[in-house]
């Protein structure tokens, strides 16, 4: 599929600072978008400052676009009611604005951690049924859900890419599984907005780490690079971490992690 103009959301946070130059250089236009102030880095750029509160606001933005990709939201777990305001009405409130005009390829941000209460010696795949490591993953299950929706109701283009872990390198036992690189990380986006005869994928976009716990199909045709395992000898405790058999979203896959950022404070009978 030709792409020349996208909408990025969340432009400005981890993710979309690791896209921006790629998909400028692949690009005839692209709008980056976030609430914070961005500064245009090239000819072919245009950034605007936004909420994504409503329809009518990315409605404006995305008018003429052929893509958007859309990564605005709490990348972590939160309460509820912040992931299903942020997570579940904002990728709702792209999805419609798409409908409403005419917008073909939606890439939503999905991520790794709906599935992260997999054991880690089991291989995961797309098709592999949900267990959210947390009330974050549960926000993202329901963000597929609806590009799902899209794709059957309204045909819409969607691809939800399940994102391991973005890092300049990996830097804990975890991610010598979990590690995206920056140069995948633009690889698999770039799938998900050019790849022929999609009507709904999702997908995890990991790189080839020797101990990912995902499989790597080639549904959106793009093979990683790189392999977390290079840095191994730099990380100490991975054969440890390992050998304890732990859930593959790990420390997020805790009670504990959700009852201090979920659900507030420890509830005092702990
Ligand atoms: N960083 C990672 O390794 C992973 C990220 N993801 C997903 O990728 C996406 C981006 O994650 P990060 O870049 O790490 O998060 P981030 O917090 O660094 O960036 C998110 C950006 O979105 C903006 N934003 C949030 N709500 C907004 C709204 N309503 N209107 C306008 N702008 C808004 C924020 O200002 C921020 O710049 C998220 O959806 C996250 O769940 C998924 C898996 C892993
Ligand atoms: O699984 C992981 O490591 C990552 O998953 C995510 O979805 C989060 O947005 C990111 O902050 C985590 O680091």
């Amino acid at each position: 599929m030709t792409v020349e103009s996208v909408v990025l959301t969340g432009a400005a946070g981890n993710v979309g600072s690791v896209l921006r130059a790629p998909l400028r250089e692949r690009l005839r236009r692209l709008v980056s978008v976030d609430r914070v102030p961005l500064t245009a880095e090239g000819p072919n750029e245009e950034v605007r400052q936004a909420e994504l509160g409503g329809v009518e606001d990315v409605t404006a933005l995305v008018e003429g676009a052929d893509a958007i990709v859309h990564l605005a939201g709490v990348p972590d777990e939160a309460p509820l009611a912040d992931l299903l305001h942020a997570n579940v009405l904002g990728a709702h409130h792209v999805l419609e604005a798409a409908r409403r005009t005419g917008v073909r390829r939606v890439v939503l941000a999905s991520s790794n951690r709906l599935t992260g209460c997999h054991p880690s010696t089991e291989t995961v795949s797309p098709e592999t049924p949900p267990r959210p490591d947390g009330l974050y993953g549960v926000s993202k299950v329901a963000l597929e859900a609806l590009g799902r929706l899209y794709a059957d109701k309204f045909g819409l283009e969607v691809v939800c890419l399940r994102i391991g872990s973005l890092e300049p390198a990996p830097s804990e036992p975890r991610h010598l599984a979990t590690w995206l690189s920056p140069y995948d990380c633009a690889g698999f986006v770039w799938a998900a907005l050019t790849r022929p005869g999609v009507t709904f994928t999702a997908a995890y976009a990991v790189s080839a780490n020797t101990r990912r716990f995902w499989d790597l199909d080639d549904r959106l045709g793009y093979r990683p690079r790189d392999d977390a395992e290079t840095y191994a000898d730099r990380i100490p405790g991975a054969a440890e971490y390992f050998a304890a058999k732990p859930l593959q979203g790990g420390a997020y896959a805790t009670a504990d992690y959700t009852l201090r950022h979920g659900l507030g404070e420890l509830p005092s009978h702990r």
